[in-house]
């Protein structure tokens, strides 16, 4: 139907003026405020704070209103009650200046009539309408009536699904798309579930995952606004490629407190880029490194074997053995993190050479009791402690680490990884082993555990930033409580309370109310003990025990969206035949509770490369139900024997696909060494299994399956479910993977 020409057509088009010219008047009134508070003349701090505040609510006001142009209104219901006045529905809600609402936000209680509304069960609801816009011009409207009496009435025909049809054989354009329009019911009640628990949300290739954790985010921000936007909103994606393939869909659900990460990127300043072997990497995810890790923070508390000399002012003093331990007990027993504990081990240590000191120079020459007394040795203390030979001495012994120094000088060392990683077969020790030098993917979580055990950095403290300025704060207060006690003598238990303790108690709530200039994703970017409302995570097969172990730490109430397939796992476990057959193993020793909801119906995934897809999903064997592909594209899956020809046939090949897709997306899946080999063909992205994770494609060409299926079946699997449309075989011999008989 050409939208200008018909009269309901004609109507909806001065609807959509009506709706844009007061969007427009909402951005002319924040962009005068905006104006007016930059010009604002500040006289003090709180006044400083109060503009900043207003220029950073106007700013986001205003980049709302952008984010929302295109497709601003794009659904509208009637109602069998002729007394209730038309819905529309819309990225945003939109109210009148007189306070009528014009456009219903889709996230609100209201507008998911929307998308409940089924023939079978109306709930009131005579005529559900799509519109389909271009900027501001509407281009066509599609109609589903849904009242049974109404339909006959009319002559029209009962439901419809002409809008997720046109939305999904839409060409893909790289980014992807919101689905507000055509969200279905299986999925709104995911959206829409409680935020609180651990929900899992397993389907197979094309079912909405993705797109449902991401409208996820966008309605629990919505619904949840006051606590999600003060702690934002975490999501964990499988790699770069496709955080940026899905992150033009948020700004475009009007959300931007949401930070995006892969799990490589959790602790902030850590680059990533160290290559390593697939067998490394998985050790290294296994969950009983996280005993590794707390092993090799223990073996840095050392207990000397002998006694080791000390000079101080000419007098030689002893680093006594039982003394050393009893110091280090007592730092244990304090439960705080090695750096934090590491001041009671040194005032302890340096207490009994003081001690010593005072045996020896206080020695009443006549025999009696020494002759000095506690406040001596308090001094001797003090100038103890500013010896920095000594005090490297006693660093040796307890000394302050970063995690990056923890693991590189553990990974460096045979001696090192035998003492702490002895609960590992000799041969997986082995694969530790490595020069110093950059860290790689699986690193990052074992970065995370040992920094949890190490706790803060004088040193980094002491560099600056937010957590300087609370420390030195909090610091202060105990300074002043503390009064001047420094070094305690005679009560082996007393502990003078640190700072930091202090701090991990009102810190997350003091710091999360902090309300700066920079939005809660930067803030929280910047902070690895930054604790989010929510997290999300896609993909989530991929994830080794210790990345699971990260992500629960950044989220204390337990409130994940987990998004997977298990018949995909690509990652390091599944490539040296680890992978989880079930969600109770991903989550076993987690000590976690969940549930789990199914996707069954495949958008992606046409008909007849479904038909293929899942014999390779069979050959598997996880325990998921066949899913159900919702249309057919009317192109059969082809293959082209290329013998030595492989790399000239999927050249032809690609510009082939090219022509015909015209505008549509083209992608080559191949194994490492055949995309390194056919990386820069013109017209088509080539990519590893690891890189189209998650990502979809018209036209896709999975060069030599067999290859990918010696990798893995679920590698091919993945390789095999990216196409919307169309799917080529490009093989060096017949291929003879499961599923190659039909092709
Ligand atoms: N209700 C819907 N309306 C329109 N398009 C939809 C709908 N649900 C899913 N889609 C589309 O189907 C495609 C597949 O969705 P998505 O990528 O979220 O699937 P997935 O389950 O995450 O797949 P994979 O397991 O391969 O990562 C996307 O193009 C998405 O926009």
């Amino acid at each position: 139907m050409s939208a200008a020409i018909t009269p309901a057509a004609q109507a909806e088009q001065t609807r959509l003026d009506g709706l844009y010219a007061r969007v427009d008047r909402l951005r002319d009134e924040a962009a005068e405020r905006l104006g007016e508070a930059g010009r604002r003349h500040v006289e003090n701090d709180q006044e400083r704070s109060q503009r900043d505040a207003e220029t950073l609510l106007y700013r986001r006001r205003i980049a709302l209103l952008d984010a929302v142009e295109e497709g601003l209104c794009f659904g509208r219901l009637d109602y069998i009650d002729p007394a209730e006045a038309p819905m529309y529905l819309g990225r945003i809600g939109v109210h009148a200046e007189g306070g009528e609402q014009l456009l219903v936000d889709w996230r609100s209680e209201a507008g998911r009539r929307f998308y409940l509304a089924t023939a079978a069960s109306p709930a009131g609801v005579r005529r559900r309408r799509h519109l389909h816009t271009k900027g501001r011009r509407l281009r066509s409207l599609n109609d589903e009536v849904l009242d049974l009496d109404a339909a006959a009435d009319s002559g029209s025909s009962i439901g419809s699904e002409g809008a997720l049809m046109a939305a999904l054989d839409a060409a893909r354009t790289g980014t992807m798309q919101d689905i507000v329009a055509t969200i279905q019911a299986e999925q709104d009640r995911i959206i829409r579930a409680p935020l609180e628990g651990v929900m899992i949300v397993d389907g197979a290739p094309g079912t909405g995952k993705t797109a449902v954790a991401l409208h996820r985010a966008a309605y629990l921000l919505y619904e949840h606004r006051e606590r999600l936007k003060r702690q934002g909103v975490l999501i964990i994606g499988p790699g770069k490629q496709f955080l940026r393939y899905i992150s033009e869909v948020l700004p475009g659900l009007a959300e931007t407190d949401v930070l995006l990460r892969t799990p490589s990127q959790l602790v902030p300043g850590i680059v990533a880029d160290r290559p390593e072997t697939e067998a490394v990497a998985a050790v290294k995810g296994r969950s009983v490194m996280a005993g590794v890790v707390a092993s090799a923070v223990a073996d840095r508390q050392v207990v000397p074997r002998e006694p080791l000399p000390v000079d101080f002012e000419g007098h030689e003093l002893w680093l006594r053995p039982e003394k050393i331990t009893a110091a280090r007990d007592a730092a244990r027993e304090t439960g705080l993190t090695h750096n934090e504990a590491r001041e009671t081990f040194h005032k302890r240590v340096i207490a009994d050479l003081a001690t010593q000191y005072a045996d020896v120079i206080g020695e009443d020459p006549l025999g009696g009791e020494n002759l000095l007394g506690l406040a001596d040795r308090a001094q001797f203390a003090v100038e103890i402690a500013s010896d920095p030979v000594i005090r490297g001495q006693i660093e040796e012994l307890w000394p302050e680490l970063t995690a990056e120094e923890l693991l590189e000088d553990l990974f460096a060392s045979r001696d090192r990884i035998a003492s702490a990683a002895a609960v590992l077969r000799k041969e997986d020790r082995a694969l530790l082993l490595r020069a110093p030098g950059g860290w790689s993917e699986a690193d990052v979580a074992l970065l995370d555990e040992a920094a949890e055990h190490l706790g803060e950095v004088e040193r980094a403290v002491r560099a600056g930033g937010p957590s300087a300025e609370q420390i030195a704060y909090a610091q202060d207060v105990l300074t002043i409580a503390a009064g001047s006690a420094s070094f305690d003598f005679e009560d082996e238990e007393s502990e003078l309370l640190q700072a930091t303790d202090v701090i991990d108690e009102f810190w997350l709530g003091e710091r999360q109310v902090d309300e700066r200039f920079v939005s809660v994703a930067e803030r929280a970017a910047a902070d690895r003990r930054w604790i989010f409302g929510h997290v999300i995570v896609d993909e989530a097969q991929e994830l080794s025990p210790m990345e699971w172990r990260a992500l629960l730490r950044r989220c204390v109430t337990r409130s994940f969206t987990v998004a997977g397939d298990l018949a995909q796992a690509a990652g390091p476990a599944a490539l040296v035949g680890q992978a989880p057959a079930s969600w109770a193993e991903v989550f076993k020793g987690l000590d976690l509770d969940w549930r789990v909801e199914r996707l069954t119906v495949s958008y992606r995934t046409p008909k007849e490369i479904m038909n293929v897809a899942v014999r390779v999903l069979d050959a598997i064997g996880v325990d998921a139900p066949r899913p159900r592909s919702v249309r057919e594209s009317g192109h059969e899956p082809w293959l082209w024997v290329a013998g030595d020809d492989v790399d000239r046939v999927v050249e032809e090949q690609v510009a082939a696909e090219r022509r015909i897709v015209g505008e549509g997306s083209v992608a080559v899946v191949a194994t490492a060494e055949r995309a390194a080999g056919l990386a820069g063909i013109a017209g088509a992205a080539v990519l590893t299994v690891k890189q189209a994770k998650g990502l979809e494609f018209d036209s896709v060409i999975v060069v030599d399956p067999d290859a990918l299926a010696a990798t893995g079946l679920r590698n091919l699997y993945v390789a095999l479910t990216r196409a919307t449309k169309r799917l080529g075989v490009v093989a060096p011999d017949k291929p003879v993977f499961p599923g190659a008989e039909v092709l």
